[in-house]
């Protein structure tokens, strides 16, 4: 049973479209990821998804009382205010501490309860970000470059680990992540967002298509090197049929809008 979808969504911030005609359905148990360049609506979407922003255009639906998990981007804490891990961990609902304990360890920060939250490093408070959104046992776990700062290793560790969790709970997890490491070796489905939907489909397939290599070129910081088969022609961003609007299906790239896709 879905638990997630957007249709016909579209964003606005006063006169600006951030976002338009973007469909988007989660399923139990998948790894989505959501790439696009910088502006292109990526944490619009999340919190259009979360509910924290209101569409102007189309709808979210979520199943009813779905529990959802946050990791956003980056979390400020003002350093004259005491907030310890503990405090942390049990906002906004109280945790048992043997619970919080628990959680600690599993995320790979064992002990960190009685720290100052503004004294943990980068991939220390990333890891609490995730603890406290796995206390809420969601369904749902949406990150927002979540490894945003931290290292690669540390970006490896931290996914490893999103992987594990997903593996032990069967939570679907939606994921905005500018590594492309992460969509190629992590992902079930990767989404191609410029303002809309450019293209989505299997990893493998999205890279491949005209649509996200115009947005991100063929060698993204050297990474997609890795992972991609031999291409030895050229692509025509424009050498598709492109009146077809398919809803996201395993296998295939669909792709919308070509225009606008570089
Ligand atoms: N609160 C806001 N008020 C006005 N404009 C906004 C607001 N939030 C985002 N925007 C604009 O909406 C567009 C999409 O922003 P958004 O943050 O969703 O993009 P993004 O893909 O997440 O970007 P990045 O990769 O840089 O984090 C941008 O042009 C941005 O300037």
């Amino acid at each position: 049973m879905t638990l997630i979808a957007a249709q016909g969504l579209g964003v606005s911030y006063g006169a600006m479209a951030a976002l338009r005609d973007v469909d988007l359905v989660i399923e139990p148990g998948e790894i989505v990821t959501v790439v696009g360049p910088n502006g292109s609506g990526k944490s619009t979407l999340v919190r259009a998804l979360l509910g924290v922003v209101r569409p102007s255009a189309g709808q979210v639906t979520r199943r009813a009382g779905l529990r959802i998990g946050y990791v956003p981007q980056r979390l400020a804490v003002d350093d004259r205010m005491p907030l310890s891990v503990r405090r942390f961990l049990s906002l906004p609902d109280r945790r048992d501490r043997d619970e919080m304990r628990a959680m600690l360890d599993k995320v790979g920060v064992p002990g960190l309860e009685d720290r100052q939250m503004t004294a943990l490093s980068g991939g220390q408070f990333q890891r609490v970000l995730l603890a406290r959104a796995l206390l809420a046992d969601p369904e749902l776990l949406i990150l927002d470059e979540a490894t945003q700062g931290l290292d690669q290793p540390g970006t490896a560790a931290f996914y490893q680990l999103i992987e594990d969790v997903r593996r032990e709970t069967g939570v679907a997890i939606l994921m905005v992540s500018h590594d492309l490491h992460v969509v190629m070796s992590a992902s079930d489905r990767v989404i191609c967002l410029n303002g809309h939907v450019c293209c989505q489909g299997q990893p493998h397939v999205v890279t491949a298509a005209p649509e996200y290599r115009a947005l991100f070129g063929l060698g993204t910081h050297g990474t997609m090197a890795l992972y991609q088969h031999k291409h030895d022609h050229a692509h025509d961003a424009c050498d598709h049929d492109h009146d077809h609007d398919h809803t996201p299906a395993h296998g295939t790239a669909t792709q919308k809008d070509p225009a606008h896709a570089g």
